[in-house]
Order: C-alpha cells, then structure tokens, then sequence
C-alpha cells in the first residue's frame, strides 16, 4: 500500500453528507420551535469522491466496483472525459500532435458547471465523447440525475483546485507505468482502433510526460491511494463500508443518538414507493405497510436488553445465545398505532398491548381522551407504536402518560414507519432518554402540519375508510 494506509487516512476524509432527497425549501410551520431549522438539516448535498490516476490505471474500474457494491444506494458517476474539448478541424488533421494528457484538453469550467448543479440536486445532461471522432457532440447527451453520491474520475480530476475543492474524499489509483503503458496499448488497439506505432509515439511524447508533470504531483491531495487498482479488493471494501456508514448515517442521528434510522435496501425503498404513491389501492398499501412495519418491530426488539443464555442442540454440543427480555408490553396510539399490533404480536407470542387515545384539537394542542394500559407497565419496556413522527405532539403526550404511569424514560421504545424532522427534535429534546426506531426521515411537515412527501393519513389508507 502506498505511503497512506487506507484505514488511517479515509476517516480523514472530509465532511459528511446525506441527503435523500433535494427538494425545494418546505416553509417552516409554526410548531414548537426544533433548534436546528430544516434550512440547516435538509438542506444537504451529495457526498463527492474524486478518482484520479494516470492513464489505463484502473480509475474506471476501481469506480464500476465501488458502483456494484452500492449498488442499493443512488450513485452516480461522472468521466471528466466527457468534458474533452471537441477538436477543430485545425487540430483535427494534426492530431497526433494533439496533447489530450494536458489539463487545457478539457473543459474544466463546464465540468464545474455540470457538478455544481448535481451538487444542488439538479439533474444535468453530461456530453458524451468519441474517442474515434475526436467529438464531444454525439446525440443524445447523457441525462444525469442529482444522487447521493457523485463520483468524479479522470487523470487531472484533481488538478484544478475548484473541482478539488467540491470533493469529500479523494482516491488516487496508483498503478505501475509498466502496467498502465501494457493496458493502455491493449485497450487503444482493441477498442480505440489504433495501431502499436500510434499508442507508443503518443505515449512518449504526451502522455507519460502529462504524467509526471501534472497527474503524479496531485496525488498528494489524495486522502486515499490504491495500489493495483481493482485488484485490491481490500482497499476498495474498506471505501465501501466507510461510504455505507456516512450514507445510512442520518445527520439527525448524530444529533440524536437514540435515533435509529433502519438501512436502507432497494427492498426497503420499494415498499416506501408503493405505500407513498397516492394510486396505490389498499391492498397494496396494507402489504407493503405491513411488511415494513414487521421490519421496523424487529428492529426495535434489536434493541431491548437480554440476557446471556446457554442451551444444547440436538447434537449434544452447547449453544451459547441470549434469552429475550421478557418484561415487555406493546402501547398503541389509536387508531394508526393499532395497524402495528400484528407485527408486535407476530414478533412476541402473548404480548400485552394497551391503547391510548389522543384527540387533536386544532393545530396547537392534543388531549389525551382515552388510555388502556396493562397495570404493571411501571415494570415493563414500554414499545409505543404510532406509524407516523410527525409534529410530536401526539408522541409528546403518550411518551409523558408512560412516564406519568412510572415506567422508565429508557425503557421507551417509539416505533415508527417515517419521522418529520419537526418531531424528532421535539421528542428527543424533551425525553433524550428514549429510543426512536423509524424506517425514514422526512422532509418536513407542510402548513397543515401534515409530513410531506408523507403518505397521507395513514389510519384512513390503511383500515379503508378513505373511500369516498
Ligand atoms: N486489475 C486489472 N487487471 C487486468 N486488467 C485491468 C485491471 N484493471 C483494469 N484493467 C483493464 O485495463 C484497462 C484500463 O482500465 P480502466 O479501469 O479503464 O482504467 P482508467 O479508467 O484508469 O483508464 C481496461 O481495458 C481494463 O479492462
Ligand atoms: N481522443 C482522445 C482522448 C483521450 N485520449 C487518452 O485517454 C486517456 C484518458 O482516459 P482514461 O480513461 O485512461 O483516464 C489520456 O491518457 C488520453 O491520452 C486519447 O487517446 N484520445
Ligand atoms: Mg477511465
């Protein structure tokens, strides 16, 4: 490995960032006042990594490895190829006297444009370039849409300091010149159509002197080398698993870290589209609700204490787990909260599951009207269910009744299906002990107090009393 060990230098890797979505700004209702506005919180933008290298030094593939293993998350990733300049008809009949390894080969203030508006969650047409015509303008231009991740490769991607500068983590692909030089003329004969001759004069006059001159000096901004390129499978883990921790890492939960944002999967995002999606008939909406909340309920039992436990198999041998906790009940907010009793049920045979009924009144208050609650619950780990964290009301008012009735601020687990931001902060401000288990993060709540993108009320979609 070169001079930087992978694992010291990738946590030195700047800055974090997650967002799952770019939309404009939702107006702030007037609720009880989080202290970290939307502005702040949502506002986010895509992580960008940098990948430079010389030439057939393995960038591309090192990217499409990294792509593969995140494959369930939105990447997205940019060539700096694609900004070569198109060559005049001048230029084009002395091409071999072309330098294409010099940074002015590229039109690196339409490259920053083009990234500039990714990073600000607007979809960009990228051009595609010939490398046989020497052209940039081949129809139709490639539709890029703003992603989470942004991967920006070339051989002079870290020359320009702008371009440098918008990056979050920096690779350098570092491959022998021996082996670059053996891949390039592979490459340029077989899928370029050009002859020996041609590969070796360009390399000696441009493209190893471009190398040294101006590629090898900016691997010292990188945060990461990789040596070998897309045979270090270690090295190129090691990025994925540190990518994968910044991306399911939710900043709300840095804030708060009772907070637990269950990963993501194409799986789980899925379910989210159908049971968001307005057209979606109740059948549907019923099954995928149903399938997310039972991952939800076992997410959250993940997190009750247990207690170490020794049994033998079949085969005599001993087995050493752990014993559930026993002393639990289930607490649901009538009426969505009821749509999470199966689950709870399913998950824990025999489950007591009390009931508490909140009226809102108006947009400034709840009222606890109705409460059924099992009598030892002072004694047991509470699980509150309420599919929907929204202003925090409502979770304010069952949390303070839990309290009220003596069971313990950290034997409250609230799961939910999404959380508003607005009631994250409401909720884990006032009780910083309890635990939070949702499925997503919102984006906020719109001027009906209403969670948006949201899913509508979710009591009425999910028991069907939303027909007209
Ligand atoms: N580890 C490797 N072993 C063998 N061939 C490789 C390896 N990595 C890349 N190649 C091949 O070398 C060529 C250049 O690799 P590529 O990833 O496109 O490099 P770059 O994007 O840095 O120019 C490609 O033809 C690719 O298939
Ligand atoms: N018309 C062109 C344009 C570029 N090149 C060479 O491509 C190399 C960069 O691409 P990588 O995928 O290897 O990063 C660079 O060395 C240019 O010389 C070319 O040959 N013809
Ligand atoms: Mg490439």
């Amino acid at each position: 490995m070169g001079s930087n060990a992978v694992e010291d230098l990738i946590e030195a890797s700047s800055g974090v960032h997650y967002s799952g979505f770019h939309m404009e700004q939702p107006r702030t209702p007037e609720i009880e006042q989080p202290t970290t506005s939307i502005d702040d919180s949502f506002h986010k933008q895509p992580f960008i990594i940098g990948v430079a290298g010389g030439a057939a030094s393995g960038k591309t593939t090192v990217c499409d490895l990294i792509m593969e293993q995140l494959r369930d998350q939105r990447v997205v990733l940019v060539n700096q190829d694609s900004f070569y300049h198109t060559l005049t008809l001048e230029e084009l009949t002395k091409v071999h006297e072309y330098n294409f390894d010099h940074p002015d080969a590229f039109d690196t203030e339409q490259l920053l444009r083009v990234v500039e508006k990714l990073k600000h969650g607007q979809a960009v047409d990228i051009p595609k370039y010939d490398f046989k015509s020497y052209k940039n303008d081949v129809f139709p231009l490639r539709r890029v849409n703003p992603s989470d991740v942004i991967i920006l490769e070339g051989i002079l991607i870290f020359h320009d300091p702008r371009v440098r500068d918008l990056m979050n983590m920096k690779i350098f692909v570092d491959t022998d010149a021996d082996v670059r030089l053996a891949r390039r003329i592979r490459r340029d004969t077989a899928e370029k159509g050009r002859d020996i001759a041609t590969v070796l004069d360009q390399y000696s006059k441009f493209v190893k002197p471009a190398f040294d001159d101006f590629i090898l000096p900016t691997k010292k901004y990188a945060d990461i080398i990789i040596p070998r390129g897309g045979d270090n499978h270690v090295a190129i883990d090691l990025i994925v698993q540190h990518l994968r921790t910044k991306l399911g890492q939710h900043d709300l939960c840095k804030i708060y870290p009772n907070l637990y944002v269950i990963q993501s999967t194409f799986q789980i995002r899925g379910m989210h589209t159908l049971i968001r999606d307005a057209q979606t008939t109740k059948h549907d909406f019923v099954f995928y609700a149903d399938r997310l909340i039972r991952l939800v309920v076992e997410h959250g039992l993940g997190h009750l204490p247990f207690t170490e436990k020794q049994v033998i198999t079949p085969t005599g041998s001993v087995y050493s787990g752990v014993d559930f906790c026993k002393r639990l009940c289930g607490v649901s907010v009538i009426r969505s909260g009821e749509s999470m009793e199966n689950a709870l049920r399913a998950c824990c045979k025999g489950i007591k599951i009390g009931k508490i009924l909140i009226h809102r009144e108006g947009d400034n208050g709840q009222q606890l009207i109705y409460e059924k609650l099992p009598l030892d619950i002072a004694e047991r780990h509470v699980l509150l269910l309420d599919p929907i964290l929204g202003t925090g009301n409502s979770a304010v008012q069952a949390i303070s009744l839990l309290l009220k009735k003596g069971v313990p601020e950290p034997n409250i687990l609230f799961l939910n299906l999404i959380s508003a931001p607005q009631g994250v902060h409401v909720v884990c401000k006032r009780f910083p002990r309890i635990k939070i288990v949702t499925s997503e993060i919102e984006i906020g709540l719109n001027d009906d107090f209403r969670v948006i993108p949201g899913m509508g009320e979710f009591g009425d979609r999910y028991f069907g009393t939303d027909d007209d």
